[in-house]
């Protein structure tokens, strides 16, 4: 849980404590080693689509009420039956609410709910009803499910998908072929009688992806963070430099899910040996939009070698 928690950059201090036998158990082990506080929220691993506006929602209302918790108004009819499956009543939903987390609660009265009440519950707020404490509704989210079923997590991935927080940007780069250097495009030496001139082994399609994944993160360019003229740069293999990258943006909560580059060359270059270049992309790109497509008219001046 603690590297979880370091490789997608929490930096704020969480402690990781064990749960209990059920649920009530587990909030209170997470009770006992918190400090002081005036507000706890206790919300379910299991519902990963709160958003901070929910919860905004759920602490302004406690700190005026006490004890608050995310609802929403239940759309199906509720019915209940004897043992046999057979309905006893049909319950007006006018009033019925599908209780979720977060549940928010003045710390000592949660506390208090805990040591006195015994019985099995399914939430929080229940215990704070049992001593009489008045637990306020605010709305909830029809989004904030509780993943539970196998088929809540078709729902997740749709809820997940309509959410992303995308951002694209376009990168470019040029560099003269001279005599005398290795020809490295996307990591890959490619058989030729020149090279690409620059300050590191002058790969341009790794630069421009570089500079297009920090562009769309908003983290700078290139130069900035691997300055030319840098003696630590000085012939670096641009795969290093496109690990660091694919590093800090890690440590800034994004992830690469799609480049599409584009090579012009002045004159025609051979292709790199047959899929080495989408080898190269799947190591680093992290979901399955992954396409390959080639272009081009060797015939004419220019080549294009186009990678997914
Ligand atoms: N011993 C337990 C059992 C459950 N939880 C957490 O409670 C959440 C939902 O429980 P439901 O009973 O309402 O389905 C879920 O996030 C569980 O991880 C727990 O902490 N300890
Ligand atoms: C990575 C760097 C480092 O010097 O590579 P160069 O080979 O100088 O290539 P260029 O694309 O001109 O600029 C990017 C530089 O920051």
């Amino acid at each position: 849980m603690n590297t979880l928690l370091s490789d997608n950059g929490f930096t704020n201090s969480v402690i990781v404590c064990e749960g209990g036998e059920r649920r009530q158990d587990s909030v209170r082990q997470g009770l006992e080693r918190l400090g002081d506080c005036d507000l706890v929220v206790v919300h379910d691993g299991a519902r990963p689509f709160i958003t901070s506006e929910l919860l905004d929602r759920g602490i302004s209302m406690a700190s005026l009420t006490g004890a608050a918790t995310a609802a929403v108004p239940v759309k199906d009819t509720i019915k209940e039956s004897d043992e046999e499956g057979v309905v006893v009543r049909t319950i007006p939903r006018d009033r019925l609410w599908s209780v979720q987390t977060p549940q928010i609660f003045r710390t000592s009265l949660l506390r208090k709910a805990h040591s006195l009440v015994q019985d099995i519950v399914t939430d929080d707020a229940s215990m704070v009803e049992a001593i009489g404490h008045p637990v306020k509704l605010f709305f909830g989210s029809y989004s904030n499910i509780k993943i539970t079923t196998p088929e809540d997590l078709a729902i997740a991935d749709a809820i997940m998908n309509r959410r992303a927080n995308t951002s694209r940007e376009h990168g470019f780069d040029v560099h003269p072929l001279v005599q005398g250097r290795a020809l490295v495009l996307g990591g890959i030496t490619i058989p030729f009688e020149k090279g690409l001139a620059g300050h590191s082994d002058g790969d341009g399609l790794i630069h421009a992806v570089i500079d297009a994944i920090l562009g769309a993160a908003a983290l700078g360019d290139i130069g900035t963070h691997f300055p030319p003229g840098d003696d630590r740069y000085k012939g670096v293999a641009s795969g290093k430099l496109l690990h660091i990258t694919l590093e800090l943006l890690r440590s800034n909560r994004w992830r690469v899910t799609f480049v599409d580059a584009t090579i012009l060359a002045e004159r025609p270059i051979p292709e790199a040996p047959h899929g080495q270049h989408t080898r190269v992309a799947r190591r680093h790109i992290t979901t399955d939009r992954r396409l390959r497509k080639r272009q081009g008219d060797n015939n004419r001046r220019f080549g294009i070698y186009r990678a997914r």
